[in-house]
């Protein structure tokens, strides 16, 4: 996969913060060699990055190597420094390079307008399980991306997790909102439930201890696991046990769960919207 990315057609990284180190980090595990891949974030220059050699780190992209031509550039920095970034982009778009955006909210659109009408755009949503092969991407592309740049950004997708072509743009702020966003929720899943444990009486340690490997040991039960969640979930529950009795709280009529996930996932998806607009 990695025969489109040479030392002098590498992957360029354009900000490694929390999305690009991650994405960064699972190419290179996954066999990409570190000598084909460009790093652009002037706080990683300094700071360096983990995982990360500093000899490709570089703190602009005037200060990449001369005689170099992308072959990929991955847009990983913050909407709303798009702005102040693509014009150097735009200047380093000889060869033709494949752009990848990243960025929450950010359409097809406003990249052609500064990157050129056919530029060969392919914008993704991954969420930071990337960082250890076990993500979930899902992709759109303009229709000035090549058969094989189609693939390639597949092949670089799927080095990293699992990959969903998406039939319309329209659909990637909700898909933000949902799995970009997703890991998140979980995340304070854990904090809410550790929380809990320790109101119960049991030692802060020891309740995120409990809270933390309870999350992690049910997401890796439904990945290896094909039964549904409801199955899933039906097995722990027994006629008349504690588990029923939980979930007659988290399931209930009035406050109940699946509604305050439906605002939680309207309100970053209305936000991405925002981003975009
Ligand atoms: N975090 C996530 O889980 C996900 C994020 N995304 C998207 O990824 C993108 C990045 O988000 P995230 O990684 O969270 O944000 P971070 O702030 O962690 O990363 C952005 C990085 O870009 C750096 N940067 C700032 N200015 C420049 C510049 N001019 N050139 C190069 N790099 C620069 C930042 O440095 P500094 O810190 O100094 O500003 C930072 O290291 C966003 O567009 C977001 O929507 C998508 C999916 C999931
Ligand atoms: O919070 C954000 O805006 C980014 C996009 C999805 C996850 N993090």
């Amino acid at each position: 996969m990695w025969e489109a990315i040479s030392e002098e057609k590498p992957l360029v990284i354009i900000g490694c913060g929390k999305m690009g180190g991650a994405m960064a980090r699972g190419w290179l595990k996954a066999g990409l060699p570190e000598s084909h891949l460009l790093v652009v974030d002037p706080v990683a220059a300094r700071t360096g990055v983990e995982g990360i050699s500093c000899s490709c780190v570089f703190p602009s992209m005037e200060e990449l190597p001369a005689n170099i031509y992308p072959s990929v550039i991955i847009l990983a920095i913050k909407p709303q420094i798009m702005d102040a970034v693509l014009p150097a982009v735009a200047a380093n778009m000889q060869g033709g390079p494949l752009i990848i955006s990243v960025a929450a909210g950010t359409r097809i659109g406003y990249f052609s307008k500064s990157l050129g009408r056919d530029a060969p755009i392919v914008r993704v949503m991954p969420n930071t399980p990337a960082s250890i092969g076990c993500g979930i991407t899902t992709l759109v592309a303009n229709d000035y991306v090549s058969e094989s740049q189609r693939k390639l950004s597949e092949q670089l997708m799927k080095a990293v997790g699992k990959t969903v072509w998406l039939s319309s743009e329209d659909q990637m702020n909700a898909v933000t909102a949902l799995s970009g966003s997703g890991p998140a929720y979980v995340f304070h899943m854990v904090e809410a439930m550790a929380a809990a444990g320790s109101a119960m009486g049991l030692d802060d340690e020891l309740a995120m201890t409990l809270a933390r490997e309870t999350i992690a040991g049910a997401g890796a039960l439904l990945s290896h696991d094909t039964r549904s969640a409801k199955i899933l979930r039906e097995e722990v529950t027994s006629p008349k046990g504690t588990t029923a009795a939980g979930l007659e709280v988290l399931m209930g009529a009035d406050t109940n769960l699946s509604q305050l996930m439906r605002q939680t996932v309207r309100a970053a998806k209305k936000r991405g919207e925002e981003l975009g607009s």
